[in-house]
């Protein structure tokens, strides 16, 4: 039986995937197996020493300490796509939200007094919300993962220019970007060229405040930015500055600051990118089946830290091994299987970084006495067995 620790609501589709003669899933669970977790900081309390794998049902995973993780041998597993319609449709309102004044708009019809000439009060005031249209202004996108992708050729459709930069793109998300959004040279480029700008990065030590002061001295002036990314992909000293001296017109974020909730150029939503039926089914099926197809047979798909290993069962014990990724480890692992007169019926060994995994499916039963031996020889991260 596998225990499982739920640190957010995951989506019921996704739970029911796991059966109960097999799994028992809950919040509070002592030696788990295996945490699904979507925005909980897991940074915040250790991880028991039993945790053999992480599911974020989600695309992000700043949330969770990754490398002490991968120091540990245990795989972080993510949802990649699964929710990037729901941020997109997000981006695309926040779009709207800040062209055509709506926030405003809508308090200000919220505050009208129900007696007297309501028409005439609309049709008085209404000139306080003009606004401007999407179509013809630019859409600069940093970051054309599966969220940047959608944004930019959803901004594309609705007649806008669109501008991208991603150093790091890859060749699945060039097939689906549209052949008319531009590629931008440089960051600077992008930011000097957009009405509009959208960050879809993950938050990690290269694009924490992205947009920062040096960015600020380059967009043009009243430029909309658009961050359903992370807080800190937006440098919070340049927001302000930027917000003060006009140079950003409005800032749409999905994470509300406590000294901005009453900035009226500021629209701030709860953290709602990912926040649809849809999205959190899709995340928790595609999580749940990967962390289902870990603990049961060792394979690995959409990691975050291993490489991606996956190889059928022969039916025998299956031994999988993390180490670090160095010389003559798979040499004395053999070795020791040898001394244990164990054979190796297959194997697989893939390596990402420093990290390397095998999968080793064996002839014979696999006794403890090995599995300590495999887990004394230096570099082991973690050795698990199943199937004996
Ligand atoms: N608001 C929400 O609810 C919500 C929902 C989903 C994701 N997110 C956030 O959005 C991020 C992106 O999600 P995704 O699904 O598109 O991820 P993704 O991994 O598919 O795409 C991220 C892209 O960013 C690019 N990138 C990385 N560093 C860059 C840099 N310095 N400059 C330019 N591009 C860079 C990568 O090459 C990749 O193409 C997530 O990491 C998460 O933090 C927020
Ligand atoms: O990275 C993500 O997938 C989003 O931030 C969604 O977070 P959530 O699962 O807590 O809604």
């Amino acid at each position: 039986m596998f225990k499982i620790q739920t640190l957010n609501n995951i989506s019921r589709n996704g739970l029911d995937r796991l059966p109960a003669n097999l799994y028992s899933v809950a919040n509070e669970v002592a030696a788990p197996d295996a945490v699904l977790v979507r925005s909980a900081d897991m940074h915040k309390a250790p991880i028991a020493a039993s945790v053999k794998a992480i599911a974020r049902a989600g695309a992000g995973t700043n949330n969770i300490p990754v490398a002490e993780m991968s120091a540990r041998g245990v795989p972080v597993f993510n949802a990649p796509g699964a929710n990037a319609n729901a941020v997109k449709e997000l981006v695309v309102a926040g779009m709207l939200l800040a062209a055509r004044n709506i926030a405003d708009a809508l308090g200000f019809v919220r505050g009208l007094d129900a007696s007297g000439d309501l028409h005439h009060k609309v049709e008085a005031e209404k000139k306080r919300f003009v606004g401007t249209e999407l179509a013809g202004k630019t859409l600069g996108v940093v970051g054309l993962g599966a969220i940047g992708v959608k944004v930019a050729n959803a901004a594309y459709a609705l007649g806008m220019r669109v501008i991208g930069f991603d150093p790091h793109m890859t060749v699945d998300g060039a097939w689906q970007l549209s052949a008319e959004v531009a590629k931008a040279g440089s960051l600077a480029e992008l930011f000097a060229a957009s009405d509009y700008l959208t960050f879809h990065v993950p938050l990690n030590d290269k694009t924490r405040g992205a947009f920062g002061t040096q960015a600020l001295e380059l967009v043009r002036p009243g430029v909309v930015l658009l961050n359903f990314a992370r807080e800190g992909i937006v440098d919070a000293a340049a927001l302000r500055k930027g917000l003060a001296d006009g140079r950003i017109g409005r800032y749409v974020s999905d994470f509300p600051e406590a000294d901005l909730l009453g900035d009226a150029r500021v629209i701030s939503l709860p953290h709602l990118g990912a926040s649809t039926g849809e999205a959190e089914e899709n995340c928790a099926l595609m999580v749940v089946d990967q962390l289902r197809d870990f603990l049961e047979h060792g394979n690995v798909r959409n990691s975050v830290n291993f490489p991606e290993t996956r190889m059928a069962r022969t039916g025998s014990a299956r031994i999988c091994i993390a180490n670090s990724n160095r010389p003559n480890m798979i040499g004395q692992l053999s070795h020791v299987l040898g001394e244990a007169g164990v054979n190796i019926a297959q194997m697989h060994n893939a390596s990402r970084g420093e990290l390397a995994y095998s999968l080793i499916d064996v002839d014979s039963p696999v006794p403890d006495s090995l599995v300590a031996a495999i887990a004394a020889i230096d570099g082991i991260l973690s050795v698990r067995v199943i199937g004996n």
